[in-house]
């Protein structure tokens, strides 16, 4: 195949798992395009720190080499992280396929990593020069196959519990209703990053949050976080809606009718259906918002946005392609 493989979600929709073949052992990688390191569970790690989990053994690579003093370490805004060692191997998504592809081999990874068995690493799709490899940087898997693809991108399918799709290589215009719209991505700071700063609820008057707001298309974040001003109008508009300190963000009653939300990506209005706001029940009555605001000045569009749309990563001339889905 041109490089199309299946995203399944975990309960709830909190990640998407993708199969990746490297040096002939298939893993499930979590594909985070707000990230840019390629890392993987694998034999260096204990036995306890492994247990569940499908890990990548060098040994039994014929097309596995060290990279001689080479280290990774890596943090996540939610405070999760890995660090290691680093070798290449072929790396191959649905067909795709990277020689010599730079493969972090975790000898460290912090519990939430440890106990999300379906998470056996992360394939990180934002640009290079967040890589954390050193003493030198090394591409992604994206950088390095970009040129043998028809066209330098990939798009995200990402469903509500139900499968979708990443693919490398082209955009499958029968995955998305009506328009893509096309808009300039800022990677200044190694994200796929636009400016996002009006919304508007159930179709209603745009009002501006913040100007010159920024926000990135994070397929590795859950939710959406967005500008506080954002959540709170939102939830203004719900019944019951609560921003609960000890659930940790807006909680509202799960049959409360919830109104669709539009965003701007770089200048143009993109929906988040309302449906996809209700994220998960936390009690009998109550149910935990796929919508809360960003602790950072930054916005997180996570798996919440892209259930609404279809999005396509155009490394060829740093563009985000949207559709509703
Ligand atoms: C605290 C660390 C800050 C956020 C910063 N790190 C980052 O921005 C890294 C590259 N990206 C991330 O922490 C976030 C984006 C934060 S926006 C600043 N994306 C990747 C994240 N979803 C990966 C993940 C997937 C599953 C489970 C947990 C985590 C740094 O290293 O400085």
């Amino acid at each position: 195949g041109t490089g199309l493989v299946t995203a399944t979600p975990e309960a709830n929709d909190v990640e998407y798992l993708s199969p990746v073949t490297i040096g002939g052992q298939t893993l499930n990688l979590d594909f985070d395009s707000g990230s840019s390191d390629l890392w993987v569970f694998n034999t260096q790690l204990s036995r306890a720190a492994t247990q569940g989990h499908t890990i990548y053994d060098p040994t039994k690579s014929k097309t596995f080499a060290l990279m001689q003093g080479a280290s990774f370490q890596i943090s996540y805004g939610d405070g999760s992280g890995a660090a290691g060692n680093v070798g290449t191997d072929t790396v191959d998504i649905g067909g795709a396929t990277v020689t010599q592809q730079a493969v972090e081999l975790a000898t460290a990874v912090s519990r939430s990593f440890v106990e999300d068995t379906n998470n056996n690493g992360l394939l990180g799709l934002a640009f290079s020069q967040l890589n954390t490899i050193q003493p030198a940087p090394q591409k992604t898997f994206f950088d390095n196959v970009k040129s043998s693809l028809a066209e330098p991108l990939f798009t995200a399918d990402l469903r509500a519990q139900a499968a979708g799709a990443y693919e490398f290589g082209r955009v499958d215009t029968s995955k998305f209703t009506g328009e893509m719209t096309w808009v300039p991505v800022n990677t200044t700071d190694g994200f796929w990053q636009f400016t996002s700063e009006k919304f508007s609820i159930d179709g209603g008057a745009p009002q501006t949050s913040t100007a010159g707001a920024q926000a990135i298309a994070d397929t590795g974040t859950t939710l959406l976080l967005a500008d506080p001003a954002v959540a709170q109008a939102y939830y203004a508009q719900v019944d019951g809606a609560v921003d609960d300190e000890q659930q940790g963000g807006f909680t509202f009653p799960c049959n409360a009718q919830l109104p669709d939300l539009q965003l701007d990506v770089g200048g143009t209005m993109a929906t988040v259906k309302g449906t996809d706001i209700n994220f998960a029940q936390v009690d009998d009555q109550t149910c935990f918002g796929g919508l809360q605001a960003s602790p950072a000045g930054l916005q997180i569009y996570g798996d919440i946005f892209f259930k609404s749309n279809f999005v396509a990563f155009n490394g060829g001339n740093n563009t985000l392609g949207f559709a509703q889905h």
